[in-house]
Formats: C-alpha cells, sequence, structure tokens
C-alpha cells in the first residue's frame, strides 16, 4: 500500500495518533515518525507523519482529516513554500516538533443551479462576497420577468435568508453548488442535499416589474436616492510613478479613477480568500461590478501585515527563493511592462494589450479603512499603503477548476513565453484566468496573473504547471517564433529602468539567461515543454538543467571576467546542451 494511501484511510490515520503504532502495524515505513503542528486560521493543530512523507501524502492527510481539498493547500515552513508535492518532507528540513503553516485558498466563486418548477435550469457563478440580494437579482435577470426579486424568499437549511446574508455564511464548503428549485409561492423551503443545498422557491404573481433599488446591490450608492449612504473621502488613491513628467497610460489612468470613484461611493474593498497575501477586489462607483485588485506590499506573505497569519521572514527573503519580501508589486509591474505587444515594446502612453494578456498593471498609494491595520486604522499618512493595482479580468474561474485540454494551444503557448522569460516562480494553474471571447460560447482566452514571484535572482523555485499540459508538446508557432525573436533582454532592464526599477546584478542576470534559452531553444524547434523542462527541478535538491549549465559556464571563466565574457561563455554551453537535443 502506498504512503498515500495509508494517508487516506480514516482506520490507519487513528494509528497515527499514537507514535510508533503505525510502523508496527502496517509494517516498516521509510523514516521516522514525527510529530509536526499545521498553524491554520490562528489554531494548532498536532499531526503525526514520517519524516519521508512526500508533501502530497502529507496533503491527503488533511484532506482526509480536516476536509480541506488539496489544491486548495498550500503549507509553507521556514519561510519557504513547501510547494513541490513529490519531494518529501525532510527535503525542506522540517522535523519532529515544527510547525507548518497552512493557507486554505478558498474560490472566491460559487457556482449555483437554480432549477424552476417546470425544470428549467440557470448556471452561474457567483462571489462569494455577494450577498443574497445579489443572488435574487442575478436569478431574476436570467429568469427575465418570471422571477420577481419580491417573490423570491430562499431558505437555506430551514432558515430564511435575508438580503444581507453572504454567500459565504451559507455555503462553507467551497465546492457545493447550491440547486434553487423555483416555485410559484411565496414560500420557500431548502435541505441539504448531501454537499449541495436545494432550495425550494414559491412565487405566485410573476408579472410586477422589479423593485428600482433592488436592482442594487446593498451598499451602492445611488444617485437618484440620496440618504441611502453617504459619498465619503476617507480614503487615498494615486499612483506612484516614478517620472511625474510621465503621462500615464490612458488605461492605467482610467483604472485609478473608477477605482477612486468606486471608494468614493462607499464601496469597500473585498479581500479574496485566495491567495496567500492580501488581495482586495475593489468596485467601480455602482457596486455592481469589479474594477480592479490591489495586493498592498505590506500584506504580501511573511511581510508584517500579512492577513493570513503567515509569519515574518527572518531573512527578507519571499517565499519563494530568489526573491525578496515587500517587492511583489515591482515584479507585478515588471511583467506588464515587458509583456510587449507583438510590434514591440510600447510607447511610453500606451498600453496596448501585450503579446501573453498580463492585465495593465501600476503601482499605487491607498488608504482606506478595509484594509489590513492589526495595529487600528485611522486616516493618517502612516497607514497609506503601496501596492500593485492591477485591471480585474472577468473570468469563470482559474485553470485549477477545469482540465487543461480544451485550453487553445497559442493560449498555452503565449504564458509559457512570459513564464520562461521571465523565470516565474509562482506559476501554478490557479494563477491562470480562463474567460471566454464575447460571450459564452466564444473561445477559450487565459489570463496570466500573480507576477509577484518572477524575476528571482536564481532559479531555485521555477515551477510551471502548463508544463505538463498537452499544448506545452506542441511547437511554438512560426508568429510565436517571431515575437520570440524580437525579445532583447539589454532593452528589457533599460526599460524597467526607465520606470523606476533598476533591476539588481542576479534579477538582471537571471532575465539574460532566460531570454537567451528561449531564443536558443525557439529557434532550433524546441517545444514550451522542452525549453521549460530545462529551467525546473525535477526534485528540491537536484539542480536543473538551466543552474548546470549556469554553473558550468561560470566555472569556464577566470576570476573577475565581466558580464559580457559571462554571457559569451553561457552561449557556448547553452549551444552544447541544446545541439544534443532532437526538436520538439
Ligand atoms: N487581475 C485579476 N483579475 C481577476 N481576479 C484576480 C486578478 N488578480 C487576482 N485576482 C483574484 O484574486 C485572487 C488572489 O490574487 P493572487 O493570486 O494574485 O494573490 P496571491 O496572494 O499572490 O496568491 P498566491 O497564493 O497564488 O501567490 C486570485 O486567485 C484571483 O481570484
Amino acid at each position: 500500500m502506498s504512503l498515500a494511501g495509508v494517508a487516506l484511510s480514516p482506520v490507519q490515520e487513528e494509528s497515527l495518533n499514537f507514535p510508533g503504532s503505525a510502523i508496527s502495524r502496517y509494517g516498516p515505513r521509510s523514516g521516522d515518525p514525527i510529530l509536526i503542528y499545521l498553524s491554520v486560521a490562528g489554531s494548532m493543530m498536532p499531526m503525526h507523519i514520517t519524516e519521508s512523507d512526500s508533501i502530497a501524502s502529507v496533503k491527503l492527510r488533511i484532506q482526509s482529516v480536516q476536509g480541506f481539498f488539496v489544491k486548495r493547500q498550500k503549507l509553507v515552513f521556514g519561510g519557504r513554500e513547501l510547494a513541490r508535492n513529490n519531494s518529501r518532507v525532510c527535503d525542506y528540513g522540517v522535523a519532529d516538533g515544527n510547525i507548518l503553516h497552512l493557507v486554505l485558498r478558498l474560490s472566491d466563486l460559487q457556482g449555483i443551479i437554480v432549477r424552476t418548477a417546470c425544470g428549467k435550469e440557470f448556471e452561474f457563478q457567483v462571489e462569494r462576497s455577494r450577498n443574497v440580494g445579489y443572488v435574487k437579482q442575478q436569478i431574476a435577470k436570467k429568469g427575465g420577468r418570471l422571477l420577481d426579486l419580491k417573490e423570491q424568499e430562499l431558505v437555506c437549511d430551514g432558515e430564511e435568508l435575508e438580503d444581507q446574508q453572504l454567500i459565504y455564511d451559507f455555503c462553507r464548503n467551497t465546492d457545493a453548488v447550491i440547486h434553487l428549485l423555483v416555485r410559484k409561492s411565496a414560500k420557500v423551503r431548502a435541505k441539504p442535499v448531501q454537499k449541495h443545498f436545494e432550495v425550494l422557491i414559491d412565487a405566485s404573481d410573476m408579472d410586477e416589474p422589479a423593485n428600482a433599488l433592488n436592482d442594487y446591490p446593498l451598499g451602492t450608492l445611488l444617485p437618484g436616492y440620496p440618504g441611502i449612504k453617504q459619498q465619503r473621502k476617507d480614503f487615498l488613491l494615486e499612483a506612484l510613478n516614478a517620472d511625474r513628467d510621465i503621462k500615464l497610460p490612458c488605461v492605467l489612468e482610467e483604472l485609478i479613477r473608477s477605482t477612486g470613484q468606486g471608494l468614493e461611493s462607499g464601496n469597500d474593498p473585498i479581500r479574496s480568500s485566495e491567495g496567500s497575501g492580501g488581495a482586495y477586489l475593489m468596485k467601480d462607483c455602482s457596486g455592481q461590478k469589479y474594477i480592479s485588485v490591489f495586493k498592498p506590499i505590506d500584506e504580501e506573505p511573511l511581510a508584517v501585515n500579512n492577513p493570513r497569519g503567515l509569519p515574518l521572514s527572518t531573512t527578507g527573503e519571499g517565499l519563494k527563493k530568489g526573491t525578496r519580501v515587500g517587492e511583489g508589486a515591482l515584479r507585478e509591474v515588471a511583467a506588464f511592462i515587458l509583456d510587449h505587444p507583438r510590434g514591440g515594446p510600447r510607447s511610453s502612453n500606451s498600453a496596448e494589450k501585450g503579446f501573453s494578456g498580463v492585465p495593465p498593471t501600476i503601482i499605487v498609494k491607498c488608504l482606506h479603512r478595509g484594509f489590513n491595520y492589526p495595529e487600528g486604522y485611522e486616516y493618517s499618512s502612516a497607514n497609506i499603503k503601496i501596492g500593485s493595482l492591477q485591471m480585474f479580468v472577468k473570468n469563470h474561474g482559474s485553470c485549477e477548476d477545469m482540465g487543461p485540454c480544451t485550453f487553445p494551444v497559442d493560449e498555452v503557448h503565449k504564458i509559457s513565453v512570459l513564464d520562461i522569460r521571465l523565470a516565474n516562480a509562482d506559476r501554478h494553474a490557479g494563477n491562470i484566468l480562463i474567460s471566454r471571447e464575447e460571450g459564452e460560447d466564444g473561445d477559450i482566452v487565459l489570463t496570466p496573473i500573480d507576477h509577484g514571484y518572477c524575476l528571482p535572482e536564481n532559479f531555485e523555485d521555477c515551477t510551471f504547471d502548463w508544463l505538463y499540459w498537452p499544448q506545452a508538446r506542441h511547437p511554438y508557432s512560426p508568429e510565436t517564433i517571431d515575437y520570440i525573436k524580437s525579445l532583447d533582454a539589454e532593452q528589457d532592464i533599460q526599460l524597467l529602468k526607465s520606470h523606476g526599477w533598476e533591476l539588481p546584478t542576479e534579477c538582471a542576470c537571471t532575465l539574460r539567461i532566460s531570454t537567451m534559452l528561449l531564443k536558443k531553444g525557439a529557434e532550433k524547434g524546441l517545444s514550451p515543454f522542452t525549453i521549460g523542462r530545462i529551467m525546473c527541478r525535477v526534485t528540491l535538491k537536484e539542480e536543473s538543467v538551466i543552474e548546470l549549465i549556469v554553473r558550468e559556464a561560470q566555472e569556464a571563466l577566470l576570476p573577475g571576467a565581466s558580464e559580457a565574457s559571462f554571457l559569451e561563455s553561457l552561449s557556448m554551453v547553452m549551444d552544447q546542451y541544446l545541439n544534443g537535443l532532437s526538436a520538439t
């Protein structure tokens, strides 16, 4: 029986509560049993494992005991994410008595199925931070005049749901789906069906026009209805551009303006329940639409005001090797700046869509009581937060929620180009959003987000989830190869400098090396899989091919050799390695 199998069995789990018994009952397990503690949402849970258990098996055990799905777990120890599922806990230095931090990435979206009495079904995704009133509006919208807001009375688990109640409050299971069975009367009953809910709604008179006020979610400023919500000025939001003479591209100016209007209208930021740092969803002035995402640097993982309970970094290093706590916003913006459109780098006042589709991103200063202030909030300059503000992309979830087979090849390829080039250390499927072009039946569009761990100082933590998707085995198209040919690392370094970020030497070196690898690989007709694999370690301890190539190039140099000599040496060693590979 595999360790994973052992982990999933409740009987065996029981035995694990008594040190030593797991070994005697189930035969020898390599590695000594150890007792670790899981810190999650302020509580501490003891857990017996062996030091040679894989990260995957520990996560499976957490799933079986605590019910948190594996894909929603993020484990952190010693300031590092235990990201490699096939590595052993001891590879990460976890030992008896250690505390592991468990961050749960709950989905912001909840699937809801509405079923009418005549069997008609509507399906939609709703943000879990929305309230019941909003769900009713969605039902009314989908059902046209069939379902009037006033007639909808929702009851769940025997209790009537108030309009103000949040989806979170009555739907705690992240993967649960709410079924609404609609009937023609005002009475509604609901009963749990396994992990789903079945809600019966009886609605009588269907022909009443919708109540105008109910067309707006709670908390919306309604210009025509004074007194519902007062306008406020107790917030601040402005661009933090290095050079005030440079005019911001219109799209970024508009992003800041509309986000500011949303705050001014009293629509507070909503903290995303996904992600390991503070990420706030910002609404427009109607309160109906998310418009941007603000990620303050002091709320990054391991930063001083992290809202997910992660400890402070002791060394200043971020969750991924070769990154620094507090530099996430710079990296987010760098990814947008370097995501050149097909025609080459944007002019300073353009925000044309980039080849890989990184949403427009800018660094801003923002002050609002809705952010995380563990010491308490007051409206003062000391509480101003700096962070990245990124355009919100309407989506149907992330690539984590869906198998990769339906993703168009070019969509996967555009992400691979970005990740290889920027040596992204955090490309998990949850960081790629899925949308559809023009309506429900349009082509799938993938949008890369969360670039706070790109351009690291070294390649140690590079991981690309797309590596094992079938599209990664296809060679790049001639158009993509042309785009790759146009890339120029030196130009990119200068471009970032002109935007105020002088890349640290090591990060600039990473960009030069990875750009060189991408260009050479594409020229040789290699697939994203073959190129990407060169950059990723197979196990935690075993160096990746690119790390070996870099070392060999360095060893061939005389002490004190210049950067140019290093790049020359690197180019030769890389060629030697790539010549040994067959195309794709
Ligand atoms: N541009 C965007 N458009 C739409 N939703 C977004 C955007 N950026 C972030 N989000 C949402 O916010 C969530 C948290 O953001 P993000 O993943 O960037 O945070 P994080 O703390 O850096 O996460 P991670 O733990 O993956 O490193 C995402 O999972 C996504 O649901």
